[in-house]
């Protein structure tokens, strides 16, 4: 199991200088609205991904009159360990420091703390963009095929180049033939690599949703985008005219999704929005699940608000399955009472308490006690 051993935020949001030490499994991190708990999941986001997760911007992130946000930690497993530093200033100019040594892609932290984000934004997987939901399978997809990366920034190069000259109006022929056969060659293989993870994942969601709420009936297809008869290569020839009409590429892995079906109707019509909530966290455990089966350590789990966004009993499923994954987790609530009696008395839970962007872990004894009057054992 690989997991945050610390972690030391400097002005993010309104935490001016936080320090963490957390569980190796289950973290609670407690507060009322508007202490900083969101925050502190954004700093954990932002030592993996060098972003944030709720803006595009960097200058909200930043607290408000510093010139940088800055996160430093730890990462252990049983094979290596990480010093890791991200911090990016209002211009946007990030430095990333993995063990003393200056990167500069994004990708290396992505591969040292693989994040999964459970919060009110990725609730709307469903009913959002298929971007969303090809984001979601690219995840693991980069996580388990080496050669993604490169063949996805080839693939975005190629579709760039053609589209330009689509737009450019006078054709040459041999340009785009070039751009062609090299959109095509990534884009099979992009298909290949989702293909191939897809069909990991699915039986593990099957598992993951019959766990969490035993409804039977949701399904799972992949679209690669294209006409499942044809060669990519023959679908760019077949539809240039039209293509050089629209101005852009209009069939291809960019246009893959994931379609989710309950009893063969969209499960964003056929579903409750709690039961969407249900399959969401189905998805994101089973991306977990595959994760550390196929790597022999579990990704990092931040869950903004839980309580505020499933009853008490998929909680109490989503928190039991969550145990048994290998994975550190960080969950975040107000009342630390709604998360308290759900975890086994084996697990090491610690709870922290934000107040005003500052963190204290609240002492083994209150823990303790809290924990007995929630109704848990607690071993002696
Ligand atoms: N750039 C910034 N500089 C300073 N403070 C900020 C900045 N951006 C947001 N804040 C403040 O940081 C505080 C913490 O916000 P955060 O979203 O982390 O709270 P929270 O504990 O998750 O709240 P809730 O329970 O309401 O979701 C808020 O009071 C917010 O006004």
């Amino acid at each position: 199991m690989s997991s945050l051993q610390t972690v030391k935020v400097t002005d993010i949001r309104n935490l001016v200088s936080v320090t963490l030490l957390p569980s190796p499994t289950i973290n609670i991190i407690h507060g009322a609205n508007g202490s900083g708990k969101t925050s502190i999941l954004e700093a954990i986001y932002f030592l993996g991904m060098a972003r944030s997760f709720r803006s595009l911007r960097i200058k909200p992130v930043v607290r408000n009159g510093q010139p940088a946000a800055t996160v430093f930690g730890k990462v252990a497993s049983e094979k290596a360990n990480w010093s890791i530093g991200v911090s990016r200033d209002l211009e946007s100019n990030f430095r990333i420091q993995i063990n003393g040594e200056s990167y500069k892609l994004t990708s290396s932290l992505a591969s040292i703390l693989p994040l999964q984000v459970i919060n009110p934004d990725t609730f709307r997987l469903l009913e959002g963009s298929p971007k969303d939901r090809r984001q979601f399978l690219d995840w693991g997809v980069f996580h388990v095929e080496h050669r993604f990366l490169d063949v996805w920034k080839r693939l975005q190069k190629a579709m760039k180049q053609r589209n330009a000259l689509l737009r450019h109006g006078k054709i040459s022929g041999s340009l785009l033939e070039v751009w062609d056969q090299e959109f095509a060659q990534n884009g099979k293989l992009i298909d290949e690599f989702r293909k191939k993870y897809f069909d990991l994942l699915n039986p593990v969601f099957d598992k993951a949703i019959q766990n969490l709420c035993g409804v039977e009936g949701v399904q799972l297809t992949y679209q690669r985008g294209w006409d499942k008869e044809s060669d990519l290569s023959d679908v760019l020839i077949r539809s240039l005219s039209r293509d050089s009409e629209a101005g852009y590429t209009q069939w291809g892995p960019h246009r893959a999704d994931i379609r989710v079906r309950y009893k063969g109707v969209a499960a964003v019509d056929s579903l409750s929005r709690g039961q969407q909530k249900i399959v969401v966290c189905a998805l994101k455990l089973a991306q977990g699940m595959l994760f550390s089966s196929l790597n022999n350590h579990g990704c990092v789990y931040l869950i903004d608000d839980l309580p505020s966004e499933l009853d008490f009993q998929h909680r109490q499923r989503l928190c039991q399955l969550l145990e048994t994954m290998n994975s550190q987790v960080f969950i975040t609530c107000v009342e630390k009472d709604s998360l308290g009696s759900i975890w086994s008395p084996n697990t090491e839970v610690k709870m922290f308490h934000v107040e005003h962007g500052t963190l204290i872990e609240d002492a083994a004894e209150d823990l303790e006690q809290h924990l007995r009057s929630a109704g848990a054992a607690v071993l002696p």
